[in-house]
C-alpha cells in the first residue's frame, strides 16, 4: 500500500530511465485544487550574502500568477523577513536574541512586502499583507476574524501574503516556524492543498547534506516516515525549522484532510502542475470542521484531565461526553470554556475538549456518578460536541 520512492540523491547513483508511475491521488488533488496555500522558506528567497534574491522571488511570483490566472485562489505564506533585514542593518548573520530578530524582521518584512507587491504588479495582481500572531488562531473569535479577512481578500482577487508578525510576537506567543503557520492557515482558509517549497527537492530518509539518502516520493501513512531522520536546522542558517518542522506541518495538514506537496522552490512550476516532483502526503483523515480543527490543533491548552480506561473507551470509542465519574485527576488552572487535554492512564493525550467547569470546582466532583452530584452539577464535564479525539498521526506541538 505504501509506495516509497527510491530515487537516490542527484549525482550519487545513475539509474536507467523508468516509465513514469501513475500519479497518486494526493498529486492529482494538488494539481486540481482551486484554493491552495503555498509556503516558501527564507533560504529560497535570499542570497548567501543575506539580501533578498529578486530573481528567485520573481520566478516564484511568475509561477503563482500563472496558476492564479487558471482559476485558482492562492495564499502565499512567505518567510524571509529576518533574512531580508540582515543586509540593510549590516548584520552578518541571523541574530540569536529576540530583540535583534524583531528589529531585522521589522526592516525585512517591509522589503519583502514591497518586493512581492512590485513583482505581482508585473502580472497586474494585487497583494495584501497578513501578519499573524499565535493569538490570532488560539482565540476562537480571532480565528473567525482571520477567516473572514482571508475570505474577503481572496474574493477580491488578491494574493494574501502571510508571515508571522515577528516584530511584536513575544517568545511565549510565537508560532516560531512558518511551516506550522502554513498548515494552520491552509485549514483556516479551507485550502484544498498545501505546497511547502524549500531549498531541498523532497523529503529524504536522512539529511541529504550528510551523505547518501533516499528520496521518499509518496507518504500514505505513518509507516512511510517511520525512521526518517529530519534535521532541525537548515544548511543556510537562514531558515528556522528545518525538515523536522516541514514534516510536522505536513502531518498536521494531512491529518486534517489537506493533501501536501513538499518540493524545491526551484521546481515551483512543476510543483504547481501535475508533475512528479517532491514528496506528496496523502490525506490521513476526513476534513475536520473549522471548530474541530481549531480545538485539536490551534487552541491554547490550559489544563489536563486524567481519565480511567472506561472513560477513554466511552469518549474515544463510543464518542460519548465525558462525565465526572471517569476522571481520576485534574491538573492546571482553567476556567469553564477553556480547552483542556484528556489524558489516558498511560499519560497519552487522547483527546482535547472544551471543559464546562472551573478547575476549582472539579476536584469535589471527580470519580462520582451523576446521582451522587447536586442537580446543578449533573452536566457533562466535556460535551461530545466540544471534544476531538487525537490520532497518532496528529503532529506534536
Ligand atoms: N530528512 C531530510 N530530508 C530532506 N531535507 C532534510 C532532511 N533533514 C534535514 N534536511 C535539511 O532541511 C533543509 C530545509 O530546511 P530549512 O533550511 O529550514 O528550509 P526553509 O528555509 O525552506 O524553511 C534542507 O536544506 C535539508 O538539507
Ligand atoms: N517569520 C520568519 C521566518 C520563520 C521561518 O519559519 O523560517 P523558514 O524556516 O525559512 O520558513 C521570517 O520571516 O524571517
Amino acid at each position: 500500500m505504501h509506495a516509497r520512492g527510491h530515487d537516490r540523491t542527484p549525482g550519487r547513483v545513475t539509474e536507467a530511465p523508468q516509465p513514469a508511475p501513475p500519479m497518486s491521488e494526493a498529486r492529482r488533488a494538488v494539481a486540481a485544487a482551486r484554493r491552495i496555500v503555498v509556503k516558501v522558506g527564507s533560504s529560497s528567497l535570499t542570497t548567501a550574502a543575506g539580501g533578498l534574491d529578486q530573481a528567485r522571488l520573481d520566478a516564484l511570483v511568475d509561477v503563482i500568477a500563472e496558476r492564479c490566472a487558471r482559476d485558482t485562489q492562492l495564499v502565499l505564506v512567505s518567510s524571509g523577513a529576518i533574512a531580508a533585514g540582515l543586509a540593510p542593518l549590516g548584520l552578518g548573520r541571523r541574530p540569536r536574541d529576540l530583540a535583534t530578530q524583531q528589529a531585522a524582521a521589522s526592516v525585512g518584512q517591509l522589503a519583502l512586502a514591497h518586493a512581492y507587491a512590485a513583482s505581482f504588479a508585473r502580472h497586474a495582481r494585487t497583494v495584501g499583507q497578513v501578519l499573524l500572531t499565535a493569538d490570532d488562531v488560539v482565540r476562537r473569535a480571532h480565528y473567525r476574524n482571520a477567516q473572514r479577512t482571508f475570505s474577503r481578500l481572496l474574493a477580491l482577487g488578491t494574493v494574501p501574503v502571510v508571515n508571522e508578525n515577528d516584530t511584536v510576537a513575544t517568545e511565549e506567543i510565537r508560532f516560531g516556524d512558518n511551516d506550522r503557520l502554513a498548515a494552520l492557515v491552509a485549514h483556516l482558509v479551507g485550502a484544498e492543498a498545501l505546497i511547502l517549497l524549500s531549498d531541498v527537492d523532497a523529503l529524504y530518509d536522512g539529511d541529504p547534506r550528510r551523505g547518501d539518502a533516499t528520496r521518499i516520493t509518496e507518504v500514505n501513512g505513518e509507516s512511510d516516515v517511520d525512521g526518517v531522520r529530519a534535521g532541525v536546522a537548515g544548511a543556510s542558517g537562514l531558515g528556522t525549522g528545518g525538515m523536522a518542522s516541514k514534516l510536522a506541518a505536513a502531518r498536521l495538514a494531512a491529518s486534517a484532510g489537506i493533501p501536501v506537496l513538499l518540493a524545491a522552490a526551484s521546481d515551483a512550476a512543476r510543483a504547481l502542475g501535475p508533475a512528479d516532483v517532491g514528496t506528496a502526503f496523502a490525506v490521513a483523515g476526513p476534513r475536520l470542521s473549522a471548530r474541530r480543527f481549531w480545538l485539536g490543533h490551534a487552541a491554547d491548552v490550559t489544563g489536563r484531565l486524567h481519565l480511567d480506561d472506561g472513560a477513554v473507551a466511552a469518549v474515544i470509542g463510543r464518542r460519548r461526553s465525558l462525565l465526572a465519574a471517569g476522571i481520576t485527576t485534574v491538573e492546571g488552572a482553567f476556567d469553564a470554556g477553556d480547552v483542556v487535554d484528556l489524558v489516558d492512564a498511560r499519560g497519552h493525550v487522547v483527546a482535547r475538549g472544551v471543559v464546562a467547569f472551573d478547575a476549582t470546582e472539579l476536584p469535589a466532583l471527580i470519580g462520582r456518578s451523576s446521582h451522587e452530584l447536586a442537580p446543578e452539577q449533573r452536566r457533562e464535564v466535556v460535551h461530545a460536541d466540544d471534544l476531538v479525539p487525537l490520532r497518532r498521526w496528529h503532529a506534536s506541538r
